[in-house]
């Protein structure tokens, strides 16, 4: 089987600049609220925010759980605001999300579902961890196998591999039951490929940057409700939403700065016990 590949340039610098958001976790009415904060507002005031800044970034990447309600309107309300960014959209399927819907709506808005794209010194991989039903992740052994072309192919170039759920604890026991699973079998193949030094992903609404057996894991808030760090039992913090540049460089490296709103309000109920 082939996949589609898609070429990026690279800015003036020979970076490859990217701006992720995650877990919008959109409904198909305004009023749809995650926990006491209305997640279409949230992800709107977000949108505002990156509209306002002056930062680069040649791509976008929406990184799961777009939809909270299954709903082809509520990835409406994704597409008509990535229209207004100035880079193409790439999009990985979270635990919540209703794959039919969102492929259709991200189509018919002309974005790709490419999940291979590459730049003169990096290539994105992105994969597809979602279990139906179920909040944990896997990557299935057709995942693996896409990956592992995709590091053979292009040994030369650096790999970012995004994902939806997390590979290592986040320090949540409540939120780590629902991490990716077969963890092991995704770092089996990363340890063969030395060009693969970071992995991106959502699904944990914090901020993430640790090191893992020689890889750099990310993860970003959500553009609405944030879970408290190190907290064994559910707990939401008080922290504004948030989204993440990432400047890839060509020497491997990866500049990157998570930016949250400021006193904008999005706190969710305290004493909300899960959703
Ligand atoms: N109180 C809870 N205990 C365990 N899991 C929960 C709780 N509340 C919500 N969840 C699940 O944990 C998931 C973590 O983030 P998601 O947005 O993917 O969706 C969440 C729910 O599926
Ligand atoms: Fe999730």
């Amino acid at each position: 089987m082939t996949e589609q590949i898609l070429q990026l340039a690279t800015d003036k610098q020979g970076d490859l600049t990217l701006l992720q958001m995650t877990d919008t976790h959109l409904y198909s009415e305004p009023d749809g609220e995650l926990l006491g904060v209305n997640t279409r507002d949230s992800f709107l005031a977000v949108m505002e925010a990156v509209l306002a800044q002056s930062q680069q970034y040649q791509a976008v990447l929406a990184t799961g759980d777009i939809s909270q309600d299954h709903t082809e309107a509520s990835y409406r309300v994704f597409t008509e605001q990535a229209k207004k960014l100035s880079a193409p959209c790439f999009w990985l399927p979270g635990n919540h999300d209703f794959q039919p819907a969102l492929q259709t709506e991200f189509a018919a808005a002309g974005i790709s579902a490419c999940k291979h794209i590459i730049s003169e010194y990096w290539q994105l991989v992105l994969l597809d961890t979602q279990v139906v039903g179920v909040p944990h992740g896997q990557v299935s052994e057709q995942q693996l196998g896409f990956l592992k072309r995709a590091l053979g192919q292009y040994p030369d170039k650096h790999a970012l591999v995004l994902l939806h759920h997390h590979s290592v604890p986040a320090g949540c026991a409540w939120l780590d039951q629902h991490s990716l699973k077969n963890a092991d079998d995704l770092f089996a193949v990363l340890a063969q490929h030395d060009n693969a030094n970071t992995l991106l992903c959502g699904h944990i609404h914090q901020t993430m940057d640790k090191q893992y057996q020689g890889v750099r894991l990310l993860a970003t808030p959500s553009t609405c409700i944030q879970f408290k760090p190190n907290s064994d039992d559910f707990a939401l913090d008080q922290q504004e939403p948030g989204w993440r540049y990432l400047t890839l460089k060509a020497n491997g490296e990866v500049d990157t700065q998570v930016h949250r709103l400021i006193d904008a309000g999005f706190v969710p109920d305290a004493n909300a016990t899960g959703y």
